[in-house]
């Protein structure tokens, strides 16, 4: 673009300087012919066009050849007259043929003359073109130059080209005349001779510059120099200096500047010592050697300036380096802190758990199901991720209606089964460490617990509840474990039905007899011995089975949940661990989906559904007087007053770990049973049930126990036939003479405790899952010895020793007592390798910091600050139902209303 620009701009420039060039010419051709023949009538400057026409008729022109060379165009056709007194001339106009004539004769004359000639046909167009004339101005120029050549003038002026140019030879040649500039060559010295040089390149250098810089001059300027108008002078010698300059600047070597500035100044005005300055055609001119020295002066400038930011730039570099290393040395203590700080986040929650665990306290999982009406108000205002939770009552929908409760986790409308299972899922885990774990789901009907428990009915898999996905986990548990234990997994599938326990996995739960409860650990370990039990080595046998156990569970259609649960059922799964060293596990996993709280008003039942809504009221009612006594640490606690809790008895008050689902539903008009569900449900998180018993035995332990057997069994033979231990057999209940009923003074866990205790009693849980001794008068009492299916503890242990060395006294084996006094040793030592490893490990010693402060000691000795009310010798747990004892008074009925 600046190309083309420059070009244009040139071009223009040209063409000006031609239309100059040719109106100078016209000029001098003008005034040659007024001063040869006579005024022209035309202006002393006559544009091409008044040029044209004022030769058109060729009598001017004939006139002028005439003068020159007399008779050249003999005929003249004068139409136009000369007028002698005023020198002018007639200008009519010729008719065609009369000035083409003319015309056509002055050129045959000036052809003679071997001038240059032009075309008549010039002057027949009417439009006439730029240039037009330049040809019959050469004409009459070299009209007028062979004139002053025939009159021999020496005041030649020099003759222009139509091309513009003066001829270099006749410049030089006048420029050296002036200057004298060879004159004594051969005499000067060397240095004279570099002056010399000096000299001619200056003189060359002007001629150059004064024939360009003519190239910059019209007609008016160079006439305006003849006239001696010294501005035109002055602007002509700027132009030459500049010109000049440019050349030398080029020409000469450096040390020649200033010498060149000596010259140069001399044509310089004082207006030209501006860099940029105004040509007479008002054009600015630049002064290059003045901008080199500025443009010089700037780079030093700059020079210095660049060398002072790199120094500066180097100084901030280094500061820069000072300032990341202290960074580096910064970020190293944070990150030596941020590390320090997880690891004692991690500590923290570690010890945080550990606390809980060691409490043993119930954690509450609140579920909120999706509101299915909308024309209710939703009563959730708000679900925190620490657990906490806001209702709002509908009625009192301001500050006042608000209501905060917290548990361990809430988990809103769009929770979905996976994400439920997997808070749950450590827990659940647990099973196969030995840990008896318990999860009930609890709340209103309608509310969502058999989604939780067992999912949707007609689930897919991934709809699956709690019940399938548990079990799902302790197959994979069991099969990633099969190379260090092998576990067996069994199930057991009952109902509470009007306060009736009902096998769910016979053929028809109707027509099968009632089960008996065992509170205490039987025989075989169950709580329910006659429940079938099924082994499941697969997810496919769990589901069958849970198929087949839902469908015969007692369900029905109330107005509030079409498919209402009308009993509570439990799923429990049984695993039995063997590790490689021998070492036995027995845990067990209680799966309890409650019937629904509700109001009979609501779900609008009569008849059979009414009855059973109160037995369903009724055993919630005694689930909730439990939960009120365990929190408030009574010492009885009414577990007997219903089936639900006298199952649950050792989940809520024993040694398991127990999770409890309170459901909710998020609509209006059930906001007086949410809030009674959440009640109970803050109620139950405060329950502290100590710390979780590890049912796992080492292979030593069982040995000794074995040991123990044999020799208890030595002992039996060597008895006198009087002693009922004679009858002893290794692991089945032997019946002794009933003690007097007297009040015990001291526990033993080992045995159970006398029938003939109070119906109404119910001893603590861990008591009451114990088996006793008593001791009257300094001696002691075998009432019943049944040996501990999992006895962990070394107390135990001790007190079988102990009970031995009291028979002993009765026999005469010394070497027995011995070997039992070093097996009872072994024993302990043996429990001391058998504590669990780092986990278990700060626990435990914490639990026996906690110990006395647990409502049930192992040692069996009941914390005195809180005497008992009843007998612990008085109840037996194990009484067999049809005993059907007493139940004590139920709690007061406003504690009972508390949980409905
Ligand atoms: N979280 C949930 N997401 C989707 N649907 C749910 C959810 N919870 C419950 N439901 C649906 O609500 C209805 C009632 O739930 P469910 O039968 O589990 O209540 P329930 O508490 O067991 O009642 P009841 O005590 O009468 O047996 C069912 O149709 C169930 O699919």
């Amino acid at each position: 673009m600046e190309v083309i620009a420059s070009r244009t701009g040139h071009d223009y420039n040209l063409a000006s300087r031609k239309a100059q060039e040719a109106a100078w010419r016209r000029f001098q051709a003008t005034e040659w012919l007024e001063s040869f023949v006579g005024s022209l009538g035309i202006s002393k400057q006559p544009s091409e066009k008044e040029f044209i026409s004022c030769l058109r008729n060729g009598l001017i022109l004939c006139n002028a050849i005439n003068k020159i060379q007399p008779g050249s165009v003999p005929k003249v056709v004068e139409i136009t007259r000369f007028h002698s007194q005023s020198h002018t001339w007639d200008s009519q106009p010729l008719p065609a043929y009369q000035f083409f004539e003319n015309v056509r004769n002055f050129l045959k004359a000036v052809e003679g003359l071997n001038l240059p000639v032009f075309e008549a046909s010039v002057f027949e167009r009417d439009n006439m073109e730029a240039g037009s004339s330049t040809k019959i101005v050469d004409c009459v120029l070299a009209l007028k130059d062979y004139t002053e050549r025939k009159n021999g003038s020496s005041k030649r002026t020099p003759l222009m080209h139509s091309n513009g140019r003066i001829p270099r030879s006749g410049l030089n040649l006048d420029i050296n005349r002036q200057l004298d500039l060879s004159a004594n060559r051969e005499k000067q010295s060397p240095s004279q001779n570099d002056a010399q040089k000096l000299e001619e390149s200056i003189v060359k250098a002007l001629a150059d510059c004064m024939i360009d810089a003519k190239e910059n001059l019209d007609g008016n300027l160079l006439s305006s120099i003849r006239n001696g108008n010294m501005d035109s002078i002055k602007s002509f010698s700027r132009i030459l200096s500049n010109t000049l300059e440019e050349q030398l600047q080029f020409k000469l070597n450096p040390n020649m500047k200033d010498l060149t500035k000596e010259i140069s100044g001399s044509f310089m005005s004082s207006e030209a010592s501006s860099p940029l300055f105004k040509t007479r055609n008002g054009k600015m001119k630049c002064n290059h050697l003045q901008v080199f020295r500025e443009q010089e002066n700037k780079l030093l400038k700059l020079k210095s300036l660049y060398s002072s930011t790199k120094t500066e730039f180097a100084n901030l570099q280094l500061q820069l380096q000072n300032d990341l290393k202290q960074m580096e040395s910064q970020v190293e203590v944070l990150s030596m802190a941020a590390n320090g700080y997880h690891k004692v986040v991690k500590e923290n929650r570690t010890l945080y758990n550990m606390v809980q665990d060691l409490k043993g306290n119930i954690r509450v999982y609140c579920r909120i199901r999706p509101a299915f009406r909308t024309d209710t108000k939703n009563v959730i205002d708000y679900i925190g991720e620490d657990g906490s939770l806001v209702v709002l009552d509908p009625l009192k929908p301001h500050k006042d209606g608000k209501k905060l409760f917290q548990f361990n986790r809430v988990f809103g409308p769009t929770a979905t089964q996976e994400e439920v299972f997997a808070d749950t899922q450590p827990l659940i885990r647990s099973v196969m460490d030995g840990y008896n774990v318990c999860i009930f789901a609890y709340g209103q009907t309608g509310s969502g617990k058999t989604h939780t428990m067992c999912g949707p009915s007609g689930a897919s898999r991934k709809d699956l509840g709690i019940n399938y996905l548990a079990l799902n986990d302790l197959f994979d548990l069991s099969n990633t474990r099969e190379d260090v234990v092998k576990y067996e997994l069994y199930v057991q599938m009952v109902e509470i039905y009007n306060e009736q326990v009902r096998d769910l996995l016979t053929g028809d739960p109707t027509t099968t007899s009632k089960l008996e409860i065992r509170s205490c650990t039987s025989e075989n370990g169950l709580s329910l011995p006659d429940a079938t039990m099924h082994q499941v080595n697969s997810t496919a046998d769990v589901l069958n089975l849970m198929k087949s156990g839902q469908v015969n569970r007692a369900v029905s259609s109330t107005a509030l949940n079409n498919q209402s649960s009308r009993s509570h059922s439990i799923l429990t799964v049984h695993v039995h661990g063997k590790d490689v060293n021998g070492g036995t596990i027995r845990s067990c996993l209680h799966l309890v989906d409650l019937a629904g709280s509700e109001r009979v008003d609501k779900s609008e039942v009569t008849g059979d559904g009414l009855k059973e809504a109160q037995y369903i009221n009724k055993s919630l009612s005694c689930l909730g007087d439990v939960i009120t006594a365990l929190s408030q640490k009574n010492s009885y606690i009414p577990y007997r007053n219903s089936k639900l809790t006298l199952l649950l008895q050792n989940s809520l008050g024993g040694n398991a770990k127990t999770l409890m689902f309170a459901h909710v539903s998020p609509e209006g008009d059930s906001f007086g049973e949410t809030v009674s569900t959440l009640k109970f449900a803050q109620r139950a998180s405060t329950v502290e049930l100590g710390a979780a018993r590890l049912n796992k035995e080492s292979r030593e332990v069982m040995e000794l126990k074995e040991q123990v057997e044999n020799l208890k069994r030595q002992l039996a033979e060597k008895e006198p036939p009087r002693s009922p231990l004679q009858k002893l057999k290794p692991g089945i209940t032997v019946e002794r003479t009933p003690p007097p009923p007297v009040r015990p003074r001291r526990l033993s866990i080992e045995n159970k405790c006398p029938p003939q205790k109070s119906p109404n009693a119910v001893a603590p849980p861990n008591s009451a899952s114990k088996n006793r001794a008593l001791k009257t008068d300094g001696k002691t009492r075998v009432s019943t010895l049944v040996l501990p299916k999992t006895p962990e503890s070394k107390v135990s242990i001790r007190n079988e020793i102990a009970i031995s060395t009291e028979i002993k006294a009765k026999s005469s084996s010394h070497h027995i007592k011995k070997s039992l006094r070093t097996i009872g040793k072994l024993m302990i030592g043996s429990d001391k390798r058998a504590q669990p490893k780092p986990i278990e490990g700060p626990s435990q010693s914490l639990a026996i910091v906690s110990r006395p402060s647990r409502r049930l000691s192992l040692t069996g000795i009941q914390p005195l600050e809180k005497p008992r009310r009843s007998s612990i010798g008085g109840v037996d747990p194990c009484v067999d139902e049809s005993r059907n004892a007493k139940t004590p008074p139920p709690l007061k009925s406003s504690s009972k209303t508390k949980w409905m």
